[in-house]
C-alpha cells in the first residue's frame, strides 16, 4: 500500500468516526432534557463545528468507489454509508441468492409515538431491495415499491430484513423482501419493481 492510499484511508476511518459521533449527537439531540440555556450553549457550539467543517467541503457526498481490498462501497449513501450520519448505517450481507441486514431503530426513528416512521422502513426497504436486484445480476432504479406494513416496527429491538428475487422481464426486475422481529414475526412487507434505464444499456 502506498503512503498515499494509506492516508486516504485513514482519512476515511477518521470521517466515518465524525459520522458516528454525530449520529450520537442527534440521538441525543432527540431525548435530551436539559435545561434551557445550555440548549442554547450547546447549539452555539454545534453552530461553530458546522463552519469548522464546511471549511473546506465538497458538492456530493462520498462517491461509490472500490475500497482498497477491492470491494465496492458507498459510504455516502444514506442507508448504508458510514460517512453518511443519515445512515443507520445498514449493513446488508448475501448469500449469493438473497441478501440480508441485521439492524435496530432508534428513538431517532420516531414516527407514530413508540413507533418506527413508515417511510423509514419503506426507505430500508427500498435500499435492500435494490441490493436483491443486484445479486441477482442485474440493476436498476425503483420505479416502484408496494409497502404493507402489517405491525408498528419498535426501535431499540433487534430487527432482520430480507429482501430476494421474484422475477425479470425485459428491463423490469421484481423483488421482494420484508422486516420481521428476530423469532421471524413479520412487520413489514415491501414488493418493488426496479427498471434498469435503457441508457444504462447503451441502447
Ligand atoms: C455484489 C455487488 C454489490 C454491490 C453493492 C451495490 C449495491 C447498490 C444497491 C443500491 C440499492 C439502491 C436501492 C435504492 C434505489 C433507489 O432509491 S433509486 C431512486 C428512486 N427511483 C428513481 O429515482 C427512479 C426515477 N425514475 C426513472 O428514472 C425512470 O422512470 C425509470 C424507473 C428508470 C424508468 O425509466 P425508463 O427506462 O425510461 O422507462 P420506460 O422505458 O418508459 O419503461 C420501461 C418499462 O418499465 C415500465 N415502467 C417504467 N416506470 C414504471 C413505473 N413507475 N411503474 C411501473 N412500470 C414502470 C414501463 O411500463 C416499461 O415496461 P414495458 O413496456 O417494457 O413492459
Amino acid at each position: 500500500m502506498t503512503i498515499e492510499a494509506a492516508t486516504g484511508e485513514s482519512r476515511i476511518t477518521a470521517l466515518c468516526a465524525l459520522s458516528q459521533q454525530v449520529r450520537e449527537l442527534m440521538d441525543a439531540t432527540a431525548l435530551t432534557d436539559v435545561p434551557e440555556d445550555e440548549l442554547e450553549a450547546i447549539t452555539a457550539d454545534v453552530a461553530a463545528l458546522t463552519a469548522r467543517l464546511r471549511a473546506v467541503a465538497r458538492e456530493t457526498p462520498q462517491p461509490f468507489e472500490f475500497a482498497p481490498d477491492g470491494t465496492l462501497r458507498h459510504l455516502g449513501n444514506a442507508v448504508t454509508g458510514a460517512a453518511n450520519p443519515h445512515a443507520l448505517p445498514l449493513v446488508v450481507t448475501s448469500d449469493g441468492e438473497s441478501v440480508r441486514a441485521e439492524l435496530s431503530f432508534r428513538p431517532l426513528h420516531e414516527g407514530p409515538p413508540g413507533s418506527v416512521h413508515g417511510g423509514i422502513s419503506a426507505m430500508i426497504l427500498d435500499h435492500v431491495l435494490g441490493q436483491a436486484v443486484v445479486v441477482a445480476g442485474f440493476a436498476g432504479m425503483t420505479a416502484s415499491l408496494s409497502v404493507n406494513y402489517r405491525k408498528p416496527v419498535p426501535y431499540g429491538v433487534p430487527l432482520v430484513a430480507t429482501g430476494a428475487f421474484t422475477r425479470k422481464e425485459g428491463r423490469k426486475t421484481w423483488v421482494e423482501g420484508r422486516i420481521a422481529l428476530t423469532d421471524g414475526t413479520v412487520l413489514v412487507e415491501a414488493t418493488g419493481l426496479f427498471v434498469t434505464p435503457a441508457a444504462w444499456l447503451g441502447e
